[in-house]
């Protein structure tokens, strides 16, 4: 039993729970092999993937199994290029650039709404300033072309910036434009705003 477990440590160390599972099975079902740390017993080699490990692993008397040890597969760059969340399978555009806007990567999800969802847009190159549509930071909203807020068109929001952008108490929109199956909106990225929304939060 003291072993079983430090074999599931063993493969949670390679960060593949699945394959714990199956390695804690295996085990399991070799009997004699879970005793004992290795003593007459060869060591699996964890550096050698998509190797079968045959007869002998289990130990002594032990008939063996056919395990696949499968390749470890690092999980490096953040998976922001996801699938539309309502179940379409548009990925998230990787990069925005509106008409002449400057180009934003996506960063971090900022929340989500009835209709969209919401990304820090991190500037990567044109503009020259560092405010309004220039700034280092922008907030894109993006809504699915298909998403039931977008059925005929562009969503209504876009309408009211059309007529109201830059009134008291509205977020200034720089950029409304469509790209890659989304309607995305390019606004001031407000700290305050994401305050609020915690607050309001908080008390409802
Ligand atoms: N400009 C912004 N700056 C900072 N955070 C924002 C900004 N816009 C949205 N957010 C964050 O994203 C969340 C979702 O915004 P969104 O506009 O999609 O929601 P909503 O107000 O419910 O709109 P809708 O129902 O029209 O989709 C907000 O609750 C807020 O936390």
């Amino acid at each position: 039993m003291q072993d079983l477990r430090g074999g599931t440590r063993r493969s949670k160390r390679i960060n593949d729970n699945q394959e714990a599972a199956s390695v804690a099975a295996a085990a399991t079902r070799c009997g004699t092999a879970t005793r004992g740390r290795g003593r007459g017993r060869r060591a699996m080699n964890q550096d050698d993937n998509a190797k079968l490990v045959g007869p002998g692993t289990c130990g002594r008397g032990g008939r063996g199994v056919n395990l696949l040890v499968s390749p470890v597969v690092e999980k490096t760059v953040e998976r922001l290029v996801s699938v539309g969340e309502e179940g379409k399978t548009s990925p998230l555009p990787e990069r925005v650039q509106l008409g002449n806007s400057p180009v934003y990567k996506l960063d971090r999800k900022l929340g989500k709404g009835g209709f969209g969802q919401v990304y820090v847009g991190r500037r990567i190159s044109g503009g020259i300033g560092s405010t309004g549509a220039d700034a280092f930071e922008v907030a894109l909203k993006l809504e699915h072309q298909n998403g039931k807020g977008c059925s005929s068109g562009p969503p209504f929001e876009w309408q009211v910036y059309s007529t109201l952008n830059g009134r008291y108490g509205l977020l200034l929109a720089h950029y409304k434009d469509q790209l890659g199956g989304y309607y995305i909106l390019v606004s001031f990225f407000s700290k305050e705003f994401l305050i609020h929304c915690f607050i309001l939060e908080k008390n409802t």
